[in-house]
């Protein structure tokens, strides 16, 4: 394939250096570069010197949309943090464009540099005169500790580093944008809704309408719309942002990943998640504080978790008391050899007592055959789910009961929603606040399309779409999984003939398309 390289004079502006664009126009695929370069490595060799050795090969540098990329006269100004009190003694105020957060961070000697993001915080310039922002923020999608971390510190932000006076609360979600009236959000009102739990501006599933929220956005005259929702919610983002570039207006559209179930892809952990955990360890304790009491006492506890069954994994890890976990990305199986059955029998022999934890996405196929049940949706289109709680503790009973096998005591308790409509811990308090500051700088400087999150620790800009093309699942083939294995000792629920891919989620979709239950 033959290299068309642009005119120098257009490489070398500092602002293109590492522009996907830029590679595309060298026939770069950016996203699948570092593993499948798409010319031959003497081009790359061309490439690289062309680009004054500032790209290296295999650098892949995930740029996310600016203002100006489809408005290229807009004024910028001095980042008014120039001036701020809070700044004055910091070493180094502002972030430069071309510092960046590596995706990989575990490489070999000769692994090719690989995937990078933008790395988040206060730039030089700005693309908004503070007199002139006016800014709004919706919450969408579930519940989840912090959200009003992140509001609080989102108006808090704007407020006090950059002298916006002007930020409106959107009510209850994505529709909240064409059917209700705003709040007028200060820092003296969001001052102490840190404490509680939910999310001050309330929240709706579905209601995604993309041109009646643009409109909306328009006719209010709103220029930065900060976001805070799952990955549904940040699909959203993605078509308001896209919206909006078309219509050219001046709006800066900023995504802050909210999950409890942690199924967001790129970052490291959703906010809210390791309160959750923190929660979910009572529920356990309760149950096996009951189960340590009775003769043969089984305690099932079940966790939030659609698809991705971090929860349980980690309230598993955390707490020890945890005999068996279950979550949708590892099969398992109840009769024979190596089954739930035949474990719970032997731990009961041992111990006298057993505490399984279950994920509520896990098991579905089972649920599904024994209920005959259809598949409903919510409002959002998310398949709702049927209740692996009940139908296993029921599965259970019967097994044990069934010719007097064995007398069973079994408790079951589902703390779903105690463990997300809580407020958040101060590890995550703190977390919120990076997330809030970090959307603010990115919107203020001119950012937009981009989502904000820890990648290997340091904070990031992230183009939606990264975050949104998958979900983050276990992986069974990681070390977590075996870690949980070793601690919990545990069936793995897969024979050693079985290939290991098969049950990995790796090669099949758990949403789409979900893993056969042998
Ligand atoms: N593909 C999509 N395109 C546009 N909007 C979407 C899309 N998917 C979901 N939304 C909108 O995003 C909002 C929240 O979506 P959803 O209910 O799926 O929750 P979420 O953001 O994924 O959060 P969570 O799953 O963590 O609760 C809803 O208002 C929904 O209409
Ligand atoms: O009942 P709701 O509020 O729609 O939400 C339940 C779902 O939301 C989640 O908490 C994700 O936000 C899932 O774990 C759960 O299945
Ligand atoms: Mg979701």
């Amino acid at each position: 394939m033959d290299l068309a390289i642009p005119s120098p004079p257009f490489l070398f502006k500092p602002q293109n250096l590492l522009r996907p664009s830029l590679l595309h126009s060298l026939n770069f695929e950016s996203r699948v570069f570092a593993k499948k370069p798409l010319i031959s490595r003497q081009n790359s060799r061309i490439r690289a010197q062309f680009l004054d050795q500032k790209v290296d090969e295999g650098f892949v540098l995930e740029d996310v949309p600016h203002l100006t990329n489809f408005l290229p006269d807009l004024p910028s100004y001095p980042n008014p943090l120039q001036k701020s009190q809070a700044y004055a003694i910091v070493k180094k105020t502002f972030v430069s464009p071309e510092d960046v957060v590596a995706k990989t961070i575990v490489v070999q000697k000769d692994s090719p540099r690989g995937v990078h993001f933008h790395r988040a915080g206060p730039r030089e310039k700005v693309y908004f005169k503070s007199d002139e922002v006016r800014a709004c923020i919706v919450t969408c999608g579930g519940l989840c500790p912090g959200i009003n971390t992140v509001i609080r510190e989102i108006v808090c932000g704007l407020n006090y580093m950059y002298g916006v006076s002007d930020i409106l609360g959107i009510e209850g979600g994505y529709r909240g944008f064409y059917s209700k009236n705003t709040l007028t959000l200060t820092p003296k009102v969001v001052n102490d809704i840190h404490k509680r739990g939910g999310t001050f501006l309330r929240t709706s599933r579905g209601g995604h309408d993309t041109q009646k929220i643009v409109d909306n956005i328009q006719d209010r005259g709103i220029n930065q719309v900060y976001i805070i929702g799952g990955d549904g919610t940040q699909r959203g983002a993605a078509l308001i942002y896209k919206e909006v570039e078309k219509r050219g207006l001046p709006v800066a559209v900023a995504g802050v990943p909210k999950t409890i179930d942690n199924d967001i892809a790129v970052i490291d952990k959703s906010f809210g998640f390791d309160t959750a955990v923190e929660e979910a360890q009572r529920a356990i304790n309760a149950a096996h504080v009951e189960v340590e009491s009775v003769e043969n006492g089984i305690g099932i506890v079940k966790l939030m978790g659609r698809y991705s069954g971090f929860i349980a994994m980690f309230a598993t890890l955390a707490s020890r008391d945890v005999d068996c976990c279950l979550i949708p990305e590892s099969p398992f199986y109840l009769e024979g050899r190596d089954g739930l059955f035949e474990f719970i029998e032997l731990r009961l022999k041992e111990n006298g007592h057993v505490v399984i934890v279950v994920a509520e996405g896990a098991g579905q196929e089972y649920v599904a055959q024994s209920m005959l049940a259809s598949e409903r949706k919510d409002e959002s289109g998310n398949r709702l789910l049927l209740d692996i709680g009940p139908w296993l503790s029921q599965k259970i009973k019967d097994h044990f009961t069934e010719d007097n096998k064995m007398p069973i005591n079994l408790k079951y308790i589902d703390p779903t929603y105690m463990i997300r409509a809580i407020p958040s811990n101060a590890s995550d308090n703190i977390y919120c606040t990076l997330l809030a500051q970090s959307a603010v700088h990115g919107a203020m400087a001119g950012y937009t399309g981009f989502t904000v999150g820890p990648v290997n620790s340091r904070h990031a800009y992230i183009p939606i779409a990264r975050v949104t093309e998958r979900t983050n699942t276990v992986k069974l083939t990681d070390r977590m999984w075996a870690r949980l294995l070793a601690s919990t000792n545990q069936p793995s629920f897969f024979s050693s003939d079985e290939s290991v891919q098969e049950v990995t989620g790796e090669t099949f979709d758990m949403i789409n398309n979900k893993s056969t239950f042998t």
